[in-house]
């Protein structure tokens, strides 16, 4: 039995059976379902594969610690387990983090990057520290509030009902994994590994992120050097993918 079927993360595959595989990594506390708004456009041009971190969705939550060499694992795993040697990868936040451990510890398995609200260095242990006993004591309902704040602007918040999809995904994350998550996401530090990113790297960042400000996609940038490059999407928070979905999309370069 694989590593990925001993730990059943669920996984699902949509577009060309024959294309290249792009892997599609979610945000901590949503689930695969926040790159519906991208995948229909992804599903032109790729062998499209989205997965679930674990306790989130259906995926079941082990017990931890997690760190980033853990979840780049899963996805070294998934790839294995679909015998794809390489593939492009995008991330965001938790996602883009574990983006940026394949890249520089995986080199050979990554084609591409796209890392999308996401930072090498968060710099604010205790604030995720914090959550994560928040989570433990309370619950992920106990998050939502707070969190919607965060991953969308206040007109895209009084104008889209829909954030309430987004509301039931936190709440519906397994407490533990989220608490784990936060903990890792409040340890990580990978700006030594950002010059051993060798694949063609794309930034995204939310201009009006309060989570990861742009200046943590310009330092990953900085850090990775001449294969990168940032781009910043006005009017966006922390999920710009969902909030300015047209224009993230674009960015992606599909014909
Ligand atoms: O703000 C959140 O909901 C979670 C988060 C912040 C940075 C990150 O990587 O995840």
């Amino acid at each position: 039995m694989t590593r990925w079927e001993r730990l059943g993360l669920e996984w699902r595959e949509t577009g060309h059976p024959d294309a290249p595989v792009l892997v599609l990594s979610n945000a901590l506390g949503c689930t695969w379902e926040m790159w519906d708004p991208q995948v229909d456009a992804l599903n032109s041009a790729y062998r499209v594969v989205r997965y679930n971190q674990r306790g989130h969705g259906e995926s079941p939550a082990p017990p931890g610690p997690y760190t980033p060499a853990d979840l780049g694992a899963d996805v070294l795993a998934l790839l294995d387990h679909l015998a794809v040697p390489r593939a492009s990868f995008l991330g965001s936040s938790l996602g883009g983090m574990i983006g940026l451990w394949l890249g520089a510890h995986a080199g050979d398995r990554i084609e591409a990057l796209t890392i999308c609200c996401s930072s090498a260095w968060l710099g604010q242990e205790q604030v995720e520290l914090d959550r994560a006993a928040a989570v433990r004591e309370h619950g992920t309902n106990e998050l939502v509030s707070p969190t919607i704040e965060r991953w969308f602007t206040a007109h895209f918040r009084e104008w889209h009902a829909e954030t309430a999809v987004y509301a039931a995904m936190i709440a519906s994350t397994d407490d533990e994994a989220y608490a784990l998550c936060s903990e890792l996401i409040g340890r990580v530090d990978l700006r030594a590994d950002l010059p051993a990113i060798t694949a063609p790297t794309l930034v995204v960042a939310g201009a009006e992120d309060p989570a990861t400000p742009p200046e943590h996609g310009a330092a990953i940038v900085a850090g990775i050097g001449a294969n990168a490059r940032l781009e910043v999407l006005p009017h966006a928070a922390h999920l710009a993918n969902i909030e300015q979905a047209e224009a993230f999309t674009a960015l992606l370069g599909l014909a």
